[in-house]
């Protein structure tokens, strides 16, 4: 596995030599394929306002004609609601960095703020790439895979297709987006949940794909929905969220001690995915 500053060869090969562009900061260097991302984040919330809106009593109308009634109290009030809360780790080149939670933990406002798509006074916090804040050149070098399949959809004569024109599956699709995100090379990849869509065998050869990636000094930050035991033995690292807030972040292998020492183990062997989600769950 490679560290930070061992660079790819043109051939596909990692040599020990430094990457240049770690060393230096020159632009072009940046923008060249062996550019290695150690992406670190510390305390990262998102906060967002949100209109409540509640009806006070009604009032009974009477006049001539139909009855009818009047919201008398009808009021709006604007409340923070809080998205991410602290949310601190890194992952380097080399590795894979699983996010995992359930459906609205927060997965992809976190993925979305690693990848700078998030933007404002409501996101604070730090992200870095390679000790330095977040810039065009390092975006560039940054691939993103969306949660929804945005690939060509508007191109009714492509064999893409989206939901509605059928060209390829779903799951092709998604195939075909990540690819198309590999096309730049991009020495940091973030994929909100690649597998969705895909049987566990094919999702299995997919994240096998991503450690390829992976090995040849890419970052690679994910995350996913329900994991088999199989692809979680494949994570590097693990972050789990709960309700926007970190419950583990770590390697994926000493997950389950560490919530073993703090008192949470399973009463039969399992996969620790699905232990791990449980316990984001609050069951
Ligand atoms: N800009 C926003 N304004 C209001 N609410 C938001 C905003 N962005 C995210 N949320 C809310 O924050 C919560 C987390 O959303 P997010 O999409 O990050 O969750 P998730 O873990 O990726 O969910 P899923 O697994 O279902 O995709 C959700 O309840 C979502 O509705």
């Amino acid at each position: 596995m490679p560290g930070f500053g061992e660079a790819e060869t043109p051939n596909g090969d990692l040599s020990r030599e430094p990457c240049r562009a770690a060393n230096s900061h020159d632009f072009q260097s940046i923008l060249s394929p062996c550019y290695p991302i150690t992406l670190k984040f510390m305390d990262v919330c998102y906060r967002v306002k949100q209109e409540n809106k509640s009806n006070g009593s009604f009032k009974r109308v009477f006049s001539r004609g139909p009855t009818y009634s009047v919201d008398q109290r009808s009021t709006v009030s604007i409340q923070e609601r809080t998205i991410l809360n602290g949310i601190t780790g890194m992952v380097s080149p080399g590795e894979i960095l699983a996010v995992l939670g359930p459906s609205g933990s927060g997965k992809s406002t976190l993925l979305n703020a690693l990848a700078g798509r998030l933007q404002g006074h409501n996101l604070t916090g730090t992200v870095l790439a390679n000790n330095r804040k977040l810039s065009k050149p390092v975006l560039k070098r940054t691939g993103f895979v969306t949660q929804d399949d945005v690939l060509y959809p508007h191109l009714t004569n492509t064999i893409i297709g989206n939901t509605f024109i059928r060209g390829v599956s779903g799951g092709e699709r998604k195939r075909v987006s990540i690819a198309h995100e590999m096309l730049i090379n991009p020495s940091l990849l973030i994929l909100d949940e690649p597998t969705s869509g895909l049987d566990s065998t094919t999702a299995y050869r997919l994240f096998s794909t991503l450690g390829t990636v992976a090995e040849k000094g890419k970052t690679v930050v994910t995350s996913v929905h329900q994991p088999s035991s199989r692809v979680y033995q494949m994570f590097d690292l693990v972050l789990v969220l709960s309700e926007g807030r970190c419950l583990y972040f770590g390697k994926g292998s000493e997950a389950m001690s560490y919530f073993e020492s703090v008192g949470f183990s399973p009463s039969f062997p399992m996969n620790p995915a699905d232990f791990l989600l449980d316990l984001a769950n609050g069951t």
